[in-house]
């Protein structure tokens, strides 16, 4: 089998994170389905779709599902509430006690914020594996996106990944809902900058019509043509199609192992650009191409630890 490279020069090192799924905390139901659902990772949502009221009993039921679940391959976030709201506190006091993989910071604006959890985390002496996410989904959230992205380097390296959210973006911006996404895609197009010239990884907004598979394949199409590596996703059911659309297409394999044995023949020793039936490759495509052998070798290997 194909060995997995997981570190690239200039970019994120790899991870699956095609979808990621995102569950209240508050809903014992979903939670208990999660261990047999194919995504990459989950969000647990401590924040907008859980009342202020049930705030309490959300952190207590997460903690009694995570302490006994075991979500294997799925990467664990849990999305907090806002810096500055009355129940940040008590939602750190959870990730201390829970060491999830990542905390998701919602509608970040400026780079303080990333700092301060930065800096909570460091003086709680939270392990370096820990992870920060922010939500890019106001306005100036958007227009900051730049600096934001560029504050991982002094928070510890901790930002990993930023995730659109469109709900909240169009209601600050009052952009309806179309396909298409037509007057968001320049913000869209903003935040995925952002993130990649700073090296972090970037997913997409949720899509709210969960039983309009046509619409959720075609907005998962046009977010993997913008750079997207994944999509935030509400429902089981769209699991499968983000999967396939943000996952390998078998022309690009072929193409990619074609590329790679080409750089690896002898003939091409000390070479940086050939000709591979009539186009001109160069190693930074022999790079791309490792990356997309590497994101084959992590799905073939979770199948085979399905198995
Ligand atoms: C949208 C939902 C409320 C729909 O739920 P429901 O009415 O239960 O749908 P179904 O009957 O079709 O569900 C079938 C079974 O699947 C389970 N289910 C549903 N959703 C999930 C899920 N997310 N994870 C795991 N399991 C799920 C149901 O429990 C059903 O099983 P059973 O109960 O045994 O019958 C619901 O899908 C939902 O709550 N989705 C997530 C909502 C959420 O997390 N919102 C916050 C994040 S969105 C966001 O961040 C927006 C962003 O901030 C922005 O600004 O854009
Ligand atoms: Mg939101």
């Amino acid at each position: 089998m194909y060995r997995v490279q997981t570190e690239f020069r200039d970019r994120h090192p790899l991870r699956l994170r095609r979808s990621v799924l995102t569950v209240p905390a508050v809903n014992e139901r979903a939670l208990a389905k999660i261990c047999d659902l194919d995504c990459d990772a989950v969000i647990f949502d401590l924040e907008d779709s859980v009342a202020p009221e049930k705030k309490s009993e959300a952190r207590e039921n997460l903690k009694n599902f995570l302490e006994q679940a075991d979500l294997d391959w799925r990467e664990r976030i849990i999305r907090i509430n806002a810096v500055d709201s009355v129940h940040l506190a008590d939602d750190l006091q959870l990730i201390r006690a829970l060491i999830p993989d990542a905390v998701l910071l919602p509608k970040v604006e400026e780079p303080a914020s990333i700092q301060s959890v930065a800096d909570w985390l460091a003086e709680a002496d939270a392990t370096e594996s820990l992870r920060i996410w922010a939500m890019i989904e106001t306005p100036r959230g958007v227009l900051n996106a730049t600096t934001i992205a560029s504050s991982g380097r002094t928070a510890n390296g901790r930002l990993d990944t930023f995730v659109l959210g469109l709900n909240d973006l169009r209601k600050a911006t009052g952009i309806p809902a179309e396909p298409g996404r037509r007057y968001l895609v320049p913000y869209l197009m903003q935040v995925v900058l952002a993130a990649r010239a700073y090296g972090l990884d970037v997913i997409d907004s949720v899509s709210n019509d969960f039983r309009d598979m046509d619409a959720f394949a075609a907005e998962c199409a046009q977010a993997r043509s913008m750079g997207f590596d994944g999509k935030m996703l509400i429902h089981p059911s769209q699991i499968g199609p983000a999967n396939d659309r943000f996952g390998p297409e078998p022309n690009a394999v072929a193409e990619a192992q074609h590329v790679v044995a080409q750089f690896a023949d002898p003939r091409h020793a000390g070479l940086n650009v050939i000709n591979v039936n009539g186009r001109m490759i160069e190693r930074l495509h022999a790079e791309e191409a490792e990356r997309l052998l590497g994101m084959v070798a992590l799905i073939e290997a979770r199948k085979e630890s399905q198995k």
